[in-house]
């Protein structure tokens, strides 16, 4: 079995709580109240921007020209991203420019600059492989079930996950794991199972913070 086929059983149990957390439940039927996904994308925003630095910092430490290449692009990609959020949304939802960061954000971004920067680059690209794929999976799952909703204030951003171009990010991305885990030690697979379970553990934390509007509690 290829090393993300068993990542992804050992995160399936953590993959279909995702899918029923409320933030997507109400977000698939378009219920979700409008202050939950400005504090949602204002902490994207800030997520978006790190990891884009976090993806850099992989792409200057791979092996391979085509690696190299490929992390620069998922970079651009991510502020590109950005981008695009500060131009549509922060525009018509008031979202102001600086951004505090959650302390689920905050330890999420902090974890994958620290992988990036000083952890075995497989185990690096381990750790911001659930980025691209739970994100694929979900907005596959909301993109299917949503058609049968009208009017939802939530479709187009829906829609940016269920695009041709990101499909084909991941479909890279999980490429790169597994060639990184058959060149890799069984000591070094293991610390990637880990890093994946853990950056998956903090998408769930990501999602459940905007839902509670997360603050510091001092
Ligand atoms: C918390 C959080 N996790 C994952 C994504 C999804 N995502 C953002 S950038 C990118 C790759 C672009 O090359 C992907 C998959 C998100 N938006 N927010």
């Amino acid at each position: 079995m290829k090393w993300s086929e068993q990542a992804w059983e050992r995160i399936t149990p953590l993959f279909n709580k995702i899918v029923e957390m409320p933030f997507n439940q109400e977000l698939l039927n378009g219920t979700l109240p409008v202050e939950k996904f400005k504090f949602y994308m204002a902490q994207d925003a800030y997520y978006l921007g790190e990891f884009g630095r976090a993806l850099s910092t992989i792409s200057g430490r791979m092996e391979k020209m085509e690696h190299i290449l490929d992390f620069s692009q998922f970079a651009a990609g991510a502020i590109v991203v950005e981008r695009a959020l500060h131009e549509s949304y922060f525009k018509t939802l008031g979202i102001p420019d600086s951004i505090n960061p959650s302390p689920s954000c905050l330890l999420y971004t902090n974890y994958l600059l620290k992988e990036a920067k000083y952890a075995d680059v497989a185990v690096a690209v381990a750790a911001v492989l659930p980025c691209f794929w739970i994100y694929k999976k979900v907005g596959d799952h909301i993109y299917q079930q949503q058609a049968e909703v009208k009017n939802n204030p939530y479709k187009n951003w829906i829609d940016t996950y269920a695009g041709e171009e990101f499909a084909e990010s991941v479909h890279k991305a999980l490429t790169i794991s597994d060639e990184l885990a058959s060149e890799a030690s069984a000591k070094t697979q293991e610390a990637m199972f880990h890093a994946f379970e853990m950056a998956s553990r903090l998408e769930w934390m990501f999602w459940d913070s905007a839902y509670r509007l997360e603050e510091w509690p001092v």
